[in-house]
């Protein structure tokens, strides 16, 4: 038996606020674990392999999951995300504090094979800031940024979903709230 309840799933919208909230936590907090996970989107200027993705071809994907080496995985806006099952694995044993930033399906597949985590969406003040924060990062263009708004939709209507909500309205109140949670301080 895993160690699941120090796992912390944190889903939300594209652009709500959930790296900048992971990165400001663990820049506090470097013993929360957050896992890598692969992906085939293209790197984005200054993304590194191996730091905020696993960077890979669709063929590379196809054989994670062929091989069962990811925990769930999901295709989100025209792009394959997964989890590597192992590192979680280990990282709970030694019962480290550890966060997956994944999408709903994503979150929806670790409850069913970890019912013990929790499950945190990120909620955006509002829909026009949503949309702000997205166009505004810049990094995707406007029909990625439409099909991540449609998701975005979907994602908000399974909020109750959750075990529970955290606004983003300021990142220092989110982190805060989330290491409550993790028991971290
Ligand atoms: N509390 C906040 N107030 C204002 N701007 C914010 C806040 N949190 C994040 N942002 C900004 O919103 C934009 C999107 O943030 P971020 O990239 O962290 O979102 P995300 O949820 O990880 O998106 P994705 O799911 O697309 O990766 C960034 O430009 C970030 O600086
Ligand atoms: N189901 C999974 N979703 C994931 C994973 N890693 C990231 N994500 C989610 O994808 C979208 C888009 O991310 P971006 O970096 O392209 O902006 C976002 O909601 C992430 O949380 C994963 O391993 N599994």
């Amino acid at each position: 038996m895993h160690g699941t309840r120090r796992l912390i799933v944190l889903s939300g919208p594209s652009g709500v606020g959930k790296s900048t909230v992971v990165a400001d936590l663990r820049r506090r907090h470097p013993e929360v674990w957050l896992s890598v996970s692969a992906t085939t989107r293209r790197p984005r200027p200054g993304e590194t392999d191996g730091v905020e993705y696993h960077f890979t071809d669709g063929d590379q994907f196809d054989k994670l999951v062929a091989s069962d080496e990811l925990l769930e995985w999901a295709e989100f806006a025209g792009n394959r995300y997964g989890t590597p099952r192992q590192p979680v694995l280990e990282r709970l044993d030694a019962d480290v504090p550890t966060l997956l930033e994944i999408d709903l399906q994503g979150a929806r597949q670790v409850r069913q094979a970890m019912p013990e985590a929790r499950l945190v969406f990120l909620a955006p003040p509002s829909w026009d800031e949503l949309v702000r924060r997205l166009v505004g990062r810049g990094t995707e263009s406007p029909e990625v940024i439409e099909r991540r708004l449609a998701a975005a939709k979907v994602e908000l209507a399974a909020e109750s979903e959750f075990d529970m909500t955290l606004v983003n309205t300021s990142v220092e109140d989110v982190v805060r709230e989330l290491l409550a949670l993790m028991n971290v301080s």
